[in-house]
This record gives structure tokens, C-alpha cells and sequence, in this order.
């Protein structure tokens, strides 16, 4: 009976060895990470060919992963215009001072108006708006007169916000499709600020709890792309770059597959402006856009432009708005700048409103651009 006893032992010893087994093996199911599902997204109708050109062009090195997700409280828009406003009101502000010094006149003879009429055009107002303005002044305050400057001061106020146009639509469009990410090509020649404005607007939108992804199209110079990877770090939100000189629409077009892969919110392209030649920047932008709208519907066409480079930025504004339908302007440095009137000049000569300022280097340094305030910073309020 000895042989049934050691029998019973064996199959109690099988038994146990065997259940522990598969208890090490239902817990470690549990607990293994769940592998992502790669996501591939589906190429738009028609896109296969300039995809695949695009594709074989160039060889995006690199998808710069985000350090950590950042969701941090960032500056409330108004407190950031705030900010201009202190800033434009300062004494260096060439509009305040020409609009101070025509208030504090007793009587305004033909040399005031002809010395005001030459501040507002330094002040990169424009010949048009500076001409309408004199006129619009010398009716009102022949008939009101300066005698009570509170009453010059109100024309002055309604006529600049006239000039400013508050009827403009400022808001960014980001509508995104079912699927796809709302994009915003950021243009503009190099140095104007642009990765610095896709920096600080990734920043804005993340803060908003949108998903955000970059794309560094700006791949003529590696420090750019470097640049822009460390803004999405920063801000906890991947960037897609290629290698140094790779096609910039190929970047673009990676930049956006990724965004529609992940179901971001927003995509934010960073391009180069050479303005080595007209062609040359229309045949680069030209593409860039045509690649990215086999992709997804381009929503904004930001051109950034830096305030204190006068004539030169509205020179640059024309050739831009000529090769890319410019959707919206951001005007950067009017911090260090003179010469708030490129506002009203730019405005009018594209037709396009200014959407966004830039107001320094810090990361909360831009802004939606808001006329009522501008006006009253440009009147020292
Ligand atoms: N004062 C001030 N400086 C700014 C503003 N916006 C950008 N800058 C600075 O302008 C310089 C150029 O900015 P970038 O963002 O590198 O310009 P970019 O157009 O991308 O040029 P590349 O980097 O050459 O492609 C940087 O030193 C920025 O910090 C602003 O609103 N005010």
C-alpha cells in the first residue's frame, strides 16, 4: 500500500506546482505594461504620391519625446497685455510722445500739425493713416478746440481706435476636424521671433489643455529645430524634426501625421524664411502648404513680423502675403519698439489683423492683441 500513499504525495506535489505556476503567470498578465497600438495614419486621398516623394526625400531622424507634460498656470491674457500697455506707454513710445506734445499746445498753428504729421510717420504709421488722422484731428479739434484736453484727448482716442479697427475678427481659428489636428504654419523671416512664438503659443495652448505637437519645417538651420525642441520640452509636447537641410514640407507633412496619429488639438509648424529669392521662398512655402493640406486643412497662416524693423518688416509683410495667404499677423518686439503705428500699416496694406504681439523674451511674453488697450497704452493710460 506503500506504492498509493507515495502516488497521493506525487499528484498533491503536481497539483500545487502547477497552480502556482499559473498564478505568477495571471498576475504578471496584469501587471505587464500595455503595449501602445501604432498608429498609422491613414494617407489623405491623392496624398500617396507627394507623400511618398516626400517620404523618400528625407528621413525624419528624430521625434524629440517631451520630457514630462506640463500643465502649468500661465499668465492671464489680459494681465499680459497689461504689460505692453506699461511698456508702450513709456516716454520712448514716439505715437504717445507726438500725441502728448500735440495736447499740450495752446494753440495748434500749421508747424504743430506739420511736426505731428512727421512723428506719426516715423512711427511707421504710414503716409494713408497718418494723413487721415491729421485731417480727422484738425476738423474735431478746430471745432472743439485743445483748450479742454480731456474732450482732444477723447478724439484722439476714437480716431487711433478707428485707425486700430476693433471690428477685425482677432481669434485664432483651431477648428480641428473630426479627426485631424487644427494646423498653424508659422512664417516669417528668420530672427523676426517665430520659434520663439511657437514656443510661447504651445505654451498658451497647453496651459488651455490642448494637445499640442510641433513640427521644425525650419531645417536650413539645425540650431532652429534645436531651438524649437527645447520650447517643447519645456513645454511637455513632442516635436518632430528632420535632419539639418532635409525637405522642410517632408517635416511639416511628418509633423502633422503624427499630430492626426495622436489626435492632438493643434499643430504648430515652425518654417524657414530665407528671403534669398521670391521664387525660392514661395517655391518652399508653396510647398509646405500643399504637402500639409493632403493631410489636414491648414487653419492659420501666422506671419510674424519684428516691430522695431520698420519699413524693412512691411517690405518683408508684402513679399510673405504675396507667395502665402496670410491669415493673421504677429507682431513681435513691440516691447523694444518705437514704433507702435506698424500696426495700423500693416493691417491695412495686407488686410489681414494683427492677432498675437510679442512683448519680450520671457515665456509669457506674448499676447492677444487687444485695440482698446493698445490705444490706450499708445495715449499713456
Ligand atoms: N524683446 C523681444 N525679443 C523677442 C521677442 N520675440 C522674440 N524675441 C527674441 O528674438 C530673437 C530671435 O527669435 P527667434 O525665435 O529665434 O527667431 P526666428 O524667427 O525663429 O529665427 P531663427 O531662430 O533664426 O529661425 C531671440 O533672441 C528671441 O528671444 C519679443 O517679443 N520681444
Amino acid at each position: 500500500m506503500d506504492w498509493i500513499f507515495w502516488l497521493i504525495v506525487a499528484l498533491i506535489g503536481l497539483f500545487l506546482i502547477g497552480g502556482g505556476i499559473l498564478a505568477y503567470r495571471g498576475r504578471r498578465g496584469i501587471e505587464a505594461p500595455v503595449e501602445p497600438e501604432a498608429i498609422e495614419p491613414a494617407p489623405a486621398p491623392g496624398a500617396e504620391a507627394e507623400a511618398t516623394t516626400v517620404e523618400a526625400d528625407v528621413e525624419v531622424v528624430g521625434v524629440e519625446e517631451p520630457a514630462a507634460p506640463a500643465r502649468e498656470e500661465i499668465e492671464a491674457p489680459q494681465s499680459r497685455f497689461a504689460r505692453l500697455r506699461r511698456r508702450l506707454s513709456g516716454s520712448q513710445n514716439a505715437l504717445a510722445r507726438a500725441l502728448a506734445d500735440l495736447l499740450s499746445v495752446d494753440r495748434i498753428d500749421s508747424d504743430v500739425w506739420d511736426d505731428f504729421e512727421a512723428t506719426l510717420i516715423a512711427s511707421d504709421l504710414g503716409v494713408g493713416p497718418t494723413t487721415e488722422l491729421t485731417e480727422a484731428l484738425r476738423k474735431q479739434l478746430a471745432v472743439e478746440g485743445v483748450a479742454d484736453p480731456e474732450a482732444a484727448r477723447k478724439v484722439l482716442r476714437a480716431e487711433l481706435l478707428k485707425l486700430v479697427d476693433p471690428t477685425l475678427d482677432r481669434s485664432l481659428n483651431l477648428a480641428s476636424g473630426d479627426d485631424d489636428p487644427a494646423v498653424v504654419l508659422v512664417v516669417g523671416v528668420n530672427g523676426t521671433g517665430k520659434t520663439t512664438t511657437v514656443g510661447k503659443l504651445a505654451r498658451v495652448l497647453v496651459a488651455e489643455g490642448k494637445s499640442v505637437v510641433l513640427g521644425a519645417a525650419d531645417t536650413f538651420r539645425a540650431a532652429a529645430a534645436e531651438q524649437l525642441s527645447t520650447w517643447g520640452e519645456r513645454v511637455g509636447v513632442p516635436t518632430v524634426r528632420g535632419p539639418e537641410g532635409a525637405d522642410p514640407a517632408s517635416v511639416a507633412f511628418d509633423a502633422v501625421s503624427r499630430g492626426a496619429g495622436e489626435r492632438a488639438d493643434v499643430v504648430l509648424v515652425d518654417t524657414a524664411g530665407r528671403l534669398h529669392t521670391k521664387v525660392g521662398l514661395m517655391d518652399e512655402l508653396g510647398k509646405v502648404k500643399r504637402v500639409v493640406e493632403k493631410r489636414a486643412t491648414v487653419n492659420e497662416v501666422l506671419l510674424v513680423l519684428d516691430a522695431t524693423t520698420g519699413q524693412n518688416g512691411m517690405m518683408q509683410a508684402r513679399i510673405f502675403s504675396e507667395v502665402v495667404d496670410v491669415t493673421g499677423i504677429v507682431l513681435t518686439k513691440l516691447d523694444g519698439s518705437a514704433k507702435g503705428g506698424i500696426v495700423v500699416q500693416v493691417q491695412r496694406e495686407l488686410g489681414v489683423p494683427v492677432k498675437l504681439i510679442g512683448l519680450g523674451e520671457g515665456v509669457d511674453d506674448l499676447a492677444p492683441f487687444d485695440p482698446e488697450g493698445f490705444v490706450a497704452g499708445i495715449l499713456g493710460e
